[in-house]
């Protein structure tokens, strides 16, 4: 195990330890195999980004709660910029991808979301609302370092899909790997300032959205519905 000065590793790394199978779990999955091959059914990968837009609006939420929380100037201004970038990065991916796609993107933003897309964002606005800012980033950490991790491996070898090739080099670039860090670390100094209950609280929480992230691919997969429409 890799230790920093103060000869202990650093949370993330033991976070990361704890969650092996989870993100074993994540690599498997046939969404993200099939995104990596060019195979994966475009009606799928409509719908993930149907709830993709619906999921980024309450997460750039969860960003300007961080701002509202950070506990120093260098801190808020990341929040901010994060927060921002959802808007930016994120969006012009989506309204660049959805007229490829079929989907309109002012429709989605009408639609209820599914259920695991409700279940993950309440999550996040739950814990953005009632918990402390390490609470808040072990939260939302999962959402950056899963697509950090598959967009690495999955521009080892791109597919030959436009779409897909252009989804993977978006969480591949460097600009979106210096944002994941800028979390790696914030959680590492949040961590440390932390007491046994609030890093026990932050395991949780980055395990809960760890499996929620895991769950936003298969419900893409399985095109879920609520059962029982009205
Ligand atoms: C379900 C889901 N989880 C994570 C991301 C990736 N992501 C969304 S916002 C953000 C931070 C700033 O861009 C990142 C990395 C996604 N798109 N959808």
């Amino acid at each position: 195990m890799v230790t920093d000065a103060g000869g202990t590793a650093p949370f993330h790394q033991e976070l990361e330890e704890h969650s092996r199978p989870v993100w074993d779990a994540i690599f498997e999955l046939p969404f993200v195999r099939e995104v990596g091959d060019g195979t994966l059914a475009l009606e799928r990968f409509a719908y993930f980004i149907a709830q993709d837009v619906l999921y980024l609006d309450q997460f750039a939420r969860v960003l300007a709660r961080g701002a509202t929380l950070a506990d120093t100037p260098a801190t808020r201004e990341m929040f901010l910029r994060h927060a921002a970038n959802v808007g930016r990065v994120e969006e012009r991916l989506h309204e660049d991808l959805a007229p490829r796609i079929g989907l309109d993107v002012e429709a989605v933003r009408r639609q209820e979301p599914a259920p695991v897309t409700v279940a993950y964002t309440d999550h996040l606005l739950r814990v953005a609302h009632t918990g402390t800012l390490g609470e808040l980033v072990a939260a939302v950490l999962p959402c950056y370092w899963v697509y950090a991790r598959v967009g690495e491996r999955l521009a080892r070898r791109l597919p030959d899909h436009d779409v897909y090739r252009q989804w993977i080099l978006a969480y591949a670039s460097p600009e979106f790997h210096r944002s994941v860090d800028e979390q790696l670390a914030l959680v590492d100094r949040l961590a440390t300032l932390a007491g046994a209950d609030e890093r026990r609280l932050m395991h949780q929480w980055f395990l809960r959205s760890l499996r929620y992230e895991w769950m936003f691919w298969d419900q893409a997969y399985r095109t879920l519905r609520w059962p029982v429409a009205p």
